[in-house]
């Protein structure tokens, strides 16, 4: 499976031009495709989603040409030239919700009886219904055929002449059924207007006047009562305005607006703000009601953290915005108490149900969470966990789960690549915005003064300090006195994760009892050596190594802090030393404690070391490639701390 780490950040801040809304892309896209006139379509998103559409309507026989940055699209003038075609809609579910009746209003009156067009998805979108809006659709006369269970997709358009004057539609499911009606009825309504009712409660409007909006923009009218009762009068046809440039993505926006409110901002989104026909921008009110500070511009918003530095729990309704609710349920964890989300049961046939996705995630963070058939409870830990966060081929769990890294934990977030459906640039935006908790990485052999050195510049910076071999040691002891076998890797690895072990200043417990020099003894030496090469043994160590990774910055010491833990170290020393040079340094450390020592045993012991370290087949030491190399054989303590913090110059 592939992942992508995220570090702990210290803080987000900057300024991002978002991606086109694929809402509008899509949009546009078909209605420009169903236009009079060629459409110069500039800011369009390219991604997934966007390319099902795109190549929708391409197979449907609409001519595509890029033109610099833009695409033109030669509209069909209201019929699609080709009317036989086998569309996979991937998992875009507005696309096959749009382009179903339109391909339905396409195929009435023609005189090919042998068109159909088949369209079928990724096998999620063989799970997300469609039913009430092909029912609607067989009120006007249309013939579909399932091709797999009936009321999902796949399906078969077949030629039929559609009739009727009204159809009905229900509003509860999805309001891109009345989207993709709407967008057809103009090719419906030819000679008699045609009214579209709602059943239900209309879940989900802002998308709708997105999409009236749009219509009117390509020449279309359609009356409204209220949610319940669209008419679009007789004889209108779309028409191109020419060009047409696409707003930036509101449902992006969020995640950057949460990031300057989650991570002391400003963070900034430019290309949409208080002129956007998105309702996705209303996500700035619920930070703000989260205490956020936002600020408005024309075509911008801006996010930062309120000045108390906490944020208030919230309890809202967020029908109006399904997509970028899902952003609040990760910024409640920063919350000072519950919030509560209500009205988002359409997040159940999403791309996943994002109500048990969401819920099972967060809690992988440390949250509680109470979830219900439309609503979502997340109670915040008191501090988040490290998690590894499944992702459900849903790009916006992982966008979303990007920010608990904010909240200072580590996040692995599984198969990022399927936030290419909306955003592909993703992450590398993310990491422009945001700072991690910067750390310093010091490896080298054993006595090359890895331990010296770090304790004196985490001192100097005022950061934490790693000595992950002393984990190892810790290893070694505990399994030396419970008489586990150093080769034993299940019951070392069990050991390990389970080791009750503290640092406090300078000294070392294990179970509260004060090992610091148990664990530096010749047998500790040898038996953390051996330990650490066993595969299950780092493992169990990974993330708790990592865990020390906090503000305002870390220096972790040992053989694999810079090519395994920390790849990410800003900074990164391999420190060595002579094998002669580190034997006496090694022979005077013991002597100076008092303990037994003779040079010839030290170095015997040293290069047997070195050669297990170097050879194992798991986290070898070695030289990394971004690594100085700081050689102190003929170096002072004072020289070397120097040569370190000299480097770490490059951590502010
Ligand atoms: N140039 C130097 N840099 C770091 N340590 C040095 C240097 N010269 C001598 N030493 C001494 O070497 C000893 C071993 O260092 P230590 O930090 O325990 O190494 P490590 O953690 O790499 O095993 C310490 O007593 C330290 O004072
Ligand atoms: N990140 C680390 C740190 C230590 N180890 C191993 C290597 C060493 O043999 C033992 C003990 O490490 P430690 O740094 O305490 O050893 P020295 O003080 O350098 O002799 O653990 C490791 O494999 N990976």
């Amino acid at each position: 499976m592939e992942f992508i780490d995220l570090p702990p950040m210290l803080q987000a801040a900057g300024s991002v031009r978002l991606p086109g809304s694929k809402s509008i892309s899509n949009r546009v896209l078909l209605l420009a495709a169903l236009a009079e006139g060629d459409t110069l379509v500039e800011a369009l998103l390219d991604s997934d989603d966007t390319r099902v559409m795109r190549n929708a309507i391409v197979a449907l026989g609409v001519e595509v040409a890029e033109e610099g940055e833009a695409l033109r699209v030669s509209g069909c003038g209201g019929r699609f030239p080709k009317l036989r075609a086998d569309i996979f809609v991937g998992n875009s579910g507005l696309s096959i919700r749009t382009l179903v009746p339109a391909i339905v209003a396409c195929l009435s009156g023609g005189d090919d009886a042998a068109a159909e067009v088949r369209l079928s998805g990724v096998p999620r979108m063989h799970e997300r219904p469609i039913g009430d809006l092909v029912d609607g659709l067989k009120q006007l006369g249309a013939r579909v055929e399932w091709l797999g269970e009936p009321g999902y997709p796949p399906l078969a358009l077949k030629p039929a002449l559609l009739g009727a004057e009204r159809v009905s539609v229900r509003g509860n499911v999805s309001s891109q059924f009345l989207t993709g009606l709407l967008q057809a009825a103009p090719l419906v309504a030819r000679d008699k207007p045609l009214v579209i009712e709602v059943e239900g409660e209309l879940i989900s409007r802002p998308y709708v006047e997105i999409t009236l909006n749009l219509m009117e923009r390509f020449g279309v009218r359609v009356e409204r009562e209220g949610w319940s009762r669209f008419t679009v009068p007789a004889g209108q046809r779309y028409t191109s305005p020419g060009r047409i440039a696409v707003e930036g993505d509101a449902s992006t926006a969020s995640y950057f607006l949460a990031a300057g409110a989650l991570g002391g901002g400003p963070v900034r989104v430019v290309g949409a703000g208080r002129q956007s026909i998105q309702g996705d921008v209303k996500f700035a009110d619920a930070l703000a009601v989260m205490g956020a500070e936002i600020t408005w511009g024309d075509d911008w918003i801006e996010a930062r953290a309120p000045a108390s530095g906490k944020l208030k729990a919230f309890d809202l309704d967020l029908n109006h915005i399904p997509d970028a609710a899902m952003t609040l349920s990760v910024a409640a964890l920063f919350a000072d108490g519950p919030s509560t989300l209500r009205n988002i049961g359409s997040w159940r046939v999403k791309e996943t149900d994002r109500i048990a996705a969401m819920a099972a995630e967060l809690r992988k963070l440390g949250a509680t969470v109470d979830e219900f058939p439309e609503a979502l409870r997340v109670t915040p830990p008191a501090e988040l966990r490290p998690a590894v966060i499944d992702t459900y081929d849903d790009h916006r769990v992982a966008m979303c789960f990007s920010l608990a890294t904010l909240g200072g934990a580590y996040v692995r977030i599984n198969d990022p690549k399927c936030v290419n459906k909306t955003f592909p640039e993703y992450f590398q935006t993310f990491a422009g915005i945001t700072r991690p908790v910067p750390v310093l990485a010091i490896d080298g052999p054993s006595a090359s003064g890895k331990g010296t050195v770090a304790a004196r510049v985490a001192a100097a910076l005022g950061f934490d300090h790693l000595d992950s071999g002393a984990l190892y040691r810790i290893v070694a002891l505990a399994a030396l006195e419970k008489g586990v076998a150093l080769d034993d890797e299940a019951a070392l690895a069990g050991l390990a994760a389970a080791l009750p072990a503290r640092f406090e200043g300078d000294k070392v417990l294990l179970d509260g009892r004060d090992v610091s020099d148990a664990i530096r003894s010749e047998a500790c030496s040898v038996g953390a050596s051996r330990v650490a090469a066993l595969p299950a043994v780092r493992e169990a160590l990974f993330w708790r190594q990592r865990a020390y990774r906090r503000g305002p910055g870390l220096v972790g010491e040992g053989r694999d802090m810079g090519s395994v833990i920390f790849p990410d170290a800003q900074v990164k020393i391999f420190l060595t030393a002579s094998a002669e040079a580190r034997a006496d340094r090694r022979y005077k450390q013991l002597i100076d404690k008092g303990m037994p020592a003779n040079m010839d045993d030290l170095l015997r012991d040293l290069r047997e070391r070195d050669e297990r370290d170097s050879r194992r087949a798991v986290a070898p030491l070695r030289k990394e490639d971004d690594a100085a190399l700081l050689d102190t054989s003929d170096m002072t303590v004072g020289q070397a701390v120097d040569f370190v913090m000299a480097e770490a110059a490059a951590l502010r």
